[in-house]
């Protein structure tokens, strides 16, 4: 089994920990800059926490999980520990393989991954793009580390703003959808609770119809639409406020937003 290292220790990177060590990694090693933090990690997850340049040393794959911002100094300060065959896996947002592999020694194989929050219950998705130098077994092995927390699609680095758009942003999307539907159960006299269980548990079950069968979305949505009835009340409102071409509209501008961060 590889040695891993993560570096930075918050949201992602201790989904990733949990998911790695649940699936049977045991060579995981973590830097966290922030001593609580640091300290509650050990005593949650039993790993080993150190600066980044120890945790660096002799890693085969390295994930940064820090803030796009900390990149440029994360990989400066590691980067004379980092082995000729080892693999760097960024997740941060908007920060191109072509950035990290400048800021790192020639050769060395980068993959960016844009993930999402679900990984946390390990129904992640993540958007993988091979770097220059990446060969076909390195990014294999990445996507095989990263399925341990949801599913993975390869692209090419060029949809990686529409990723972060569709998927990277996108269980935003599905909350504020939620937060509409709790807010409309109340208005109907719901007790919030009731409303949140109806709402979280009719998402839970939509998704697992969408991700079980050969049904796409439309097809699903003509199966509750029952002529002139309720739902159809629903879509009809929806359709005359604007609502498709609103959410369309919002969801490209987190790909032109993705872009500008990026740079391009
Ligand atoms: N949370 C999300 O929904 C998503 C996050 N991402 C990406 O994942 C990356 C991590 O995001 P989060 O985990 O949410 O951020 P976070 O702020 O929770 O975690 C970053 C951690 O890195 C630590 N850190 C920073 N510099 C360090 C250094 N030099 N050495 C050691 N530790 C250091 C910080 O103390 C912090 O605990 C970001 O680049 C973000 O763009 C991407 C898509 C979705
Ligand atoms: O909102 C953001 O900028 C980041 C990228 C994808 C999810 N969160």
């Amino acid at each position: 089994m590889p040695r891993i290292a993560i570096l930075g220790g918050g949201v992602m990177g201790e989904t990733l920990l949990s998911a790695l060590v649940a699936a049977g990694h045991r060579d995981v090693v973590v830097a966290e800059k922030f001593t609580e933090r640091a300290e509650a990690l050990r005593a949650e997850h039993g790993v080993e926490v150190v600066d980044p340049r120890a945790a660096s040393r002799g890693a085969d794959v390295l994930l940064v999980a820090v803030k796009p911002q900390d990149v440029p100094d994360l990989l400066a300060e590691v980067r004379p520990e980092i082995a000729p065959g080892a693999v760097v896996v960024s997740l941060a947002a908007g920060v191109r393989t072509t950035v990290i592999e400048d800021a790192l020694e020639p050769g060395v194989a980068v993959v960016r991954a844009m993930p999402n929050t679900p990984a946390l219950v390990g129904e992640g998705m993540f958007g993988v793009s091979a770097g220059a130098s990446a060969g076909d077994d390195q990014v294999a092995g990445v996507v095989a580390l990263l399925a341990t927390a949801g599913d993975v699609a390869v692209v090419d680095e060029a949809h990686q703003d529409a990723v972060t758009a569709v998927s990277g942003s996108g269980p935003a999307y599905v909350f504020y959808l939620a937060e509409a539907m709790v807010e409309a159960g109340t208005a109907e006299g719901l007790d919030e609770d009731v409303a949140r269980r109806l709402a979280a548990q009719t998402l839970t079950g939509a998704a697992a119809l969408l991700t079980s069968g050969d049904e796409g979305p439309a097809e699903l949505r003509r199966k509750v639409t029952s002529p002139n009835g309720t739902t159809a009340a629903a879509i009809e409102s929806f359709d005359a406020a604007g609502v498709r071409g609103a959410l369309v509209a919002g969801i490209r501008a987190a790909a032109r937003r993705s872009a500008e961060l990026s740079g391009s």
